[in-house]
């Protein structure tokens, strides 16, 4: 290994009570929301193509043009209380919100930019109420914030020369005077979500990146922040150049997800989703693909099953409205969450081998094993095949206890039937397993 100063400073996953809270979570709501949305991705009669909240970068929208919009910034709909609830409905329990994107528009009266709320027509903060909301409702939020910053007289993508390099040193104070104010007004927040630390300015500074992350910790002990902040002092970014993950969990998975449980080499990870193709803030004219309601349950299971979260995106309306589309995906997203969450909320790596019916997941320290089906066989057979030393001593479905009989077909091998084959939703069942020789000889299933 190479000697690293600004590397990964802990081997494995964090143990304290903060990482395990975020671990249990496994389903939140990503919201991206900002003057940006004003545009929703549309400029005189032109449709962007790109993301929406990138539109500032677009060559047919002017620069002076997207810079007037938070004079338009009047979200009169706004409802924190509505907001909470519908997330709480759809079964999130963390929330992760925008307070400043690559634009700089901060949604809070930040005393270090003039770039912010207080200069709208709003005028009011907006993080304040939306964190109260959702914390009383039972929801911990995370506070997304860019570091690349386009307002900002002193970002700099790359540091070129004397100027540009007292520049960055300016640019660093702001980050950090901004990041500590953050966790003045909402000391309830559990942690940062970082992006925009792809320029050279940011991750040449390994060692500043590296203090930045200490000193919040040490202003916030506990937070929790993902592997795209940090960089080490050979500009590797997520893992060191040493290949150990730096920040707390593996932050990359964006728009995609890990494959087998080898994809995530052991460490925490979190995937953020979008529901079209590319979309994080809102944009007028969804294009491509849009993901039912089906397809995202299949992620989020998929995603507890190789021991990850999974964070679904939302770009509400500049006046504060959610669309159509995505209220009808929390409400019917919450319709399953209401009934087979527990499947979900401290769901972990089973340990099963896979089998092409769905995915196995299984509630953190214990002995239950959740079966979710999402690919029902036309035998209507579903194989399961026993881990080594590790016995079937209970099966059920868990939306209404019903018990199923499983069918010896091998050494701990068993076909499942379900009492009916016909299902628009995800079907969980139940297995609880025992890894006690003991229990073999009682009510399992080889004696039948
Ligand atoms: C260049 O590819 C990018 C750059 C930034 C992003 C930003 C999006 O604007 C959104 O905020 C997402 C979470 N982030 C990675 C996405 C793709």
């Amino acid at each position: 290994t190479i000697a690293l100063q600004h590397g990964a400073h802990r081997i494995g996953n964090r143990t304290d009570a903060d990482m395990a809270r975020w671990r249990s979570l496994r389903f939140g709501q990503f919201i991206h929301w900002g003057v940006y949305a004003i545009a929703g991705g549309e400029w005189n009669g032109k449709v962007y193509n790109g993301a929406a909240e990138w539109i500032r970068s677009w060559k047919e929208m002017p620069h002076e043009e997207y810079d007037k919009l938070y004079r338009q910034f009047n979200p009169v709909n706004f409802n924190p209380q509505q907001w909470a609830s519908q997330a709480k409905d759809m079964g999130a329990k963390y929330m992760i919100i925008t307070t400043k994107h690559h634009d700089g528009f901060c949604l809070w009266p930040s005393k270090y930019s003039k770039y912010n709320i207080a200069a709208s027509p709003w005028k009011k903060d907006l993080l304040g109420p939306m964190i109260d909301a959702y914390n009383k409702a039972g929801i911990d939020v995370y506070l997304y914030f860019s570091i690349i910053d386009w307002n900002h007289p002193d970002y700099r993508p790359s540091l070129k020369n004397a100027a540009d390099s007292a520049a960055g040193k300016r640019f660093q104070v702001f980050v950090k005077n901004q990041l500590a104010e953050l966790l003045q007004r909402y000391p309830t927040i559990k942690g940062f979500w970082f992006d925009g630390t792809w320029d050279a300015s940011w991750k040449n500074d390994g060692a500043f990146t590296d203090e930045l992350e200490q000193y919040l910790q040490s202003i916030h002990p506990g937070l929790v922040m993902g592997s795209r902040l940090r960089a080490d002092e050979k500009g590797a970014r997520h893992f060191d150049s040493n290949g150990r993950l730096m920040g707390d969990y593996e932050q990359g998975w964006e728009r995609k997800l890990p494959e087998k449980i080898e994809d995530v080499h052991g460490n925490d990870w979190e995937a953020v989703m979008t529901v079209p193709e590319n979309q994080w803030g809102y944009h007028a004219k969804w294009m491509g693909h849009v993901k039912s309601a089906n397809e995202i349950l299949e992620m989020l299971v998929k995603s507890v099953s190789l021991n990850g979260n999974f964070v679904l995106n939302f770009g509400p309306k500049a006046d504060g409205t959610f669309r159509k589309e995505e209220q009808d995906l929390m409400t019917n997203i919450g319709a399953w969450m209401k009934v087979n969450g527990d499947a979900i909320y401290n769901g972990t790596y089973a340990g099963f081998e896979k089998q092409d019916w769905g995915y196995y997941i299984r509630k953190t320290g214990t002995d239950s094993v959740y079966m979710v089906v999402f690919n029902m066989p036309v035998s209507g057979n579903l194989r399961v095949k026993m881990p080594a030393r590790t016995y079937l001593t209970g099966v059920s479905m868990l939306q209404n206890n019903v018990p199923l009989t499983p069918e010896l077909i091998g050494r701990e091998e068993y076909f499942l039937r379900l009492p009916n084959k016909q299902s628009d939703v995800p079907v969980v069942i139940l297995l609880k397993t025992s890894t006690k020789e003991g229990n073999k000889e009682g009510g399992n299933f080889e004696k039948a």
